[in-house]
């Protein structure tokens, strides 16, 4: 079981960005959050500035959208360089369509799911995915505490992928540092996203490092790893 890291450019400072881009080289992906001020309470970036990310760095892109109206937009940030691309359940008319449509373009498909909404209702969309991001604070902004109650969904999303013997990642984004890596590997994640974490410390890369360690020390011991 792979752990991956992905740094949240949220939390970069975007005056710098080729820079702060440089300083996680190392990293599996680079998280960019799009967001619309709309579908979240705040506003980022689209498509002309990861088309620059792209240009920028070999590492490649992981986009989450943060905005209504994925079906229409979701496939531009395929064609902008994203070599994953998250839509919202909650944003989405047509998931199922929209998961082939990324996966057709040649990105990777990945839904997300805000700290309200359920796992269960889309068990069966789960192999149309390459990856299912669950949120681990509301979305919007970096920076926010760690919500532990989480933490019952990711065990059961976990549960749900063994169940069905896919190959699908589990993302956790929001909070996500040395103090609740551990918590949540446990639970059931692979793939971390981290903002202030990485971008908060001296040495953004060695906080990659710590953070990835930490994560393959969890799933080590993890029962959901052990039994695979
Ligand atoms: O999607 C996000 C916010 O909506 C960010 O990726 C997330 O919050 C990362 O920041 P931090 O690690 O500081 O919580």
């Amino acid at each position: 079981m792979a752990v991956q890291i992905n740094p949240s450019i949220l939390s970069a400072d975007f005056s710098r960005l080729a820079e702060e881009v440089k300083a996680v080289d190392g990293a599996d992906w680079l998280h960019v959050d799009v967001m619309d001020n709309h579908f979240v309470p705040n506003l980022t970036l689209g498509t002309p500035v990861v088309e620059a990310l792209a240009r920028t760095t070999d590492t490649p892109l992981d986009c989450h959208l943060m905005i209504e109206d994925a079906d229409r937009w979701a496939p531009q940030y395929v064609e902008a360089g994203a070599g994953s691309v998250t839509f919202h359940v909650e944003a989405a008319a047509a998931p199922v369509r929209l998961a082939r449509e990324i996966r057709a373009k040649g990105a990777r498909a990945s839904m997300a799911l805000k700290p309200a909404t359920p796992i269960e209702p889309y068990e069966d969309l789960l192999p149309e995915l390459d990856m299912l991001l669950i949120m681990t604070v509301e979305p919007g902004f970096g920076g926010q505490a760690f919500l532990d109650i989480m933490l019952p969904k990711i065990r059961r999303t976990r549960e749900l992928i063994s169940k069905h013997g896919l190959e699908l990642w589990l993302q956790v984004d929001g909070g996500v540092s040395a103090s609740t890596i551990e918590q949540c590997a446990e639970a059931g994640a692979d793939v971390f996203v981290a903002g202030s974490a990485v971008y908060g410390a001296s040495d953004p890369a060695a906080a990659v490092r710590a953070l990835r360690t930490q994560a393959e020390r969890a799933i080590a011991q993890a029962s959901w790893a052990c039994d695979d």
